[in-house]
């Protein structure tokens, strides 16, 4: 049977802006107020997609959540009609109001975990949305991305999907940014190794000082029960808490894997030696296949060049013939050491064998690159013809969603642009066509 893994990119909204809503992520910050360009965003996101799909890789497309989310503003007291509740927020509450119009749900990496079939007891493909509780912009997203999931794998007999983990702090959970599989083929069973950033019930373990941890390695335990998956294909790592201090937010700003790959810098995790060697073991009871540590180390690239850069939060694709693409932004190959040190690895005796650049920049000033803008799905050939066709980029889907982008959104956006209640009316508009195109049902509070 054929088997592929499928990435499922995020549509960028039509509210994207820069709030600077994410403390401990150095793009986020740094960009705090600057005017964002939500509609060369999109189109930056949708040309990646076709990109990729153009390789021959199977693309698909998640759906943005409705911003500003009016159900929080008014869950927080702010009442009467739409334009009312945007007034009192921007004048009482202007930081939680450019919260609920964050469109970060674009970063579809932490949207959910996902583990393929080859891996769960039930052999369902086993979906877990991330509660993102960290930061409270991320903490709207869970229940509209379980929907969207849903109205995408939308299939009892293949596809099974979980309630988010308790929205704590003791669970905080990231997703697949924090999940990586690694296997010899996508349809047999693999190694899932999930990296956390502290423990919660125990603080006499290592954790960072000045910025968050945002994932609990209990968060991971859960979710690893949840897909009920077999100990003997799981890891559990720590990411070095210092890295973590130096704006490392998430483990894929810092080791990317695929297949028999392991690409990472050589300060991503704690106790790597003892930890390798469990993922090593592991992996040779589940494939011949020689199994690559690839270590970059901080004198080849710094941790403050990997976070600016994003060589890590690259997305490392299978391209045929045992051979691998690497999937990067513009802004690797504008540093010098960065594509000094990309040109040399091509020609090491590993699987990656090619190079491709991408921008992205609309989505990196928010610290996402690509790696943060898709969720992986490994499918076997049935469960691929179980997904909502509708959502799978194709020839004609990029166009059509071109023109939905160029009909609905705006050149540019300002802070001052979200007290405008014409851009609440815009963003339902763009919505409600975009769940015909994609025919995905009534997944918004406003269609419901
Ligand atoms: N995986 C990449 C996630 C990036 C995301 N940035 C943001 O939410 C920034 C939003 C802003 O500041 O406007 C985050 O930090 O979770």
């Amino acid at each position: 049977m054929k088997h592929f893994e499928s990435n499922f990119d995020g549509l960028v909204g039509p509210t994207h802006n820069y709030a600077g809503l994410s403390v401990g992520n150095v793009a986020s910050l740094s960009n705090a107020k600057d005017s964002s360009n939500p509609k060369s965003a999109a189109k930056q996101g949708l040309q990646k997609m076709k990109a990729l799909h153009d390789m021959g890789l199977i693309q698909g497309v998640l759906a943005p959540h409705e911003r500003p989310d009016l159900d929080a503003l008014r869950r927080l007291g702010f009442s009467g009609n739409d334009a009312s509740v945007l007034q009192q927020a921007a004048k009482q509450a202007p930081q939680v109001l450019r919260a609920v119009y964050s469109a970060s749900s674009m970063w579809t990496a932490n949207a959910a975990t996902v583990s393929p079939s080859a891996d769960t007891a039930d052999k369902k493909v086993h979906f877990t949305p991330a509660n993102l509780t960290n930061k409270f912009h991320r903490s709207l997203e869970p229940e509209t991305s379980g929907r969207i999931l849903k109205a995408m794998f939308n299939n009892e007999q293949h596809f099974a999907h979980h309630q988010h983990l308790p929205d704590n702090d003791h669970f905080g959970d990231e997703g697949a940014a924090n999940h990586t599989r690694l296997c010899g083929e996508y349809d047999q069973a693999g190694v899932e190794l999930f990296v956390y950033g502290k423990h919660a019930f125990d603080s006499s373990k290592p954790a960072p000082k000045k910025y968050p941890a945002r994932h609990t390695f209990e968060a991971s335990q859960a979710v690893a029960r949840l897909h009920q998956l077999n100990e003997s294909g799981v890891v559990y790592m720590q990411q070095n808490p210092d890295v973590i201090d130096q704006g490392v937010f998430h483990n894929d700003v810092i080791s990317v894997g695929n297949q028999n790959v392991l690409f990472y810098h050589e300060q991503a995790f704690l106790n790597t030696a003892e930890k390798f060697k469990e993922i090593q073991s592991k992996f040779a009871k589940t494939s011949d296949k020689e199994f690559h540590f690839i270590k970059v180390s901080t004198e080849q690239v710094s941790v403050d060049e990997a976070v600016k850069t994003y060589l890590f939060n690259t997305q490392l694709v299978d391209t045929g013939n045992g051979e691998m693409t690497i999937i990067a932004p513009m802004e690797c190959k504008e540093n010098e050491s960065v594509s000094r040190y990309l040109a040399e690895l091509l020609k090491q005796n590993t699987p990656i064998k090619h190079v491709k650049y991408f921008d992205v920049k609309q989505s990196m000033r928010n610290g996402g690159g690509p790696a943060c803008l898709r969720l992986r799905v490994a499918l076997n050939e049935q469960e691929l013809a179980a997904t909502n066709q509708n959502v799978l980029m194709s020839d004609s889907l990029f166009a059509t969603l071109n023109t939905w982008v160029d009909k609905h959104y705006r050149d540019e956006l300002g802070e001052s642009d979200l007290q405008d209640p014409l851009l609440v009316i815009e963003t339902r508009a763009a919505l409600d066509e975009l769940t015909q195109i994609l025919k995905l049902g009534s997944v918004y509070q406003f269609q419901r």
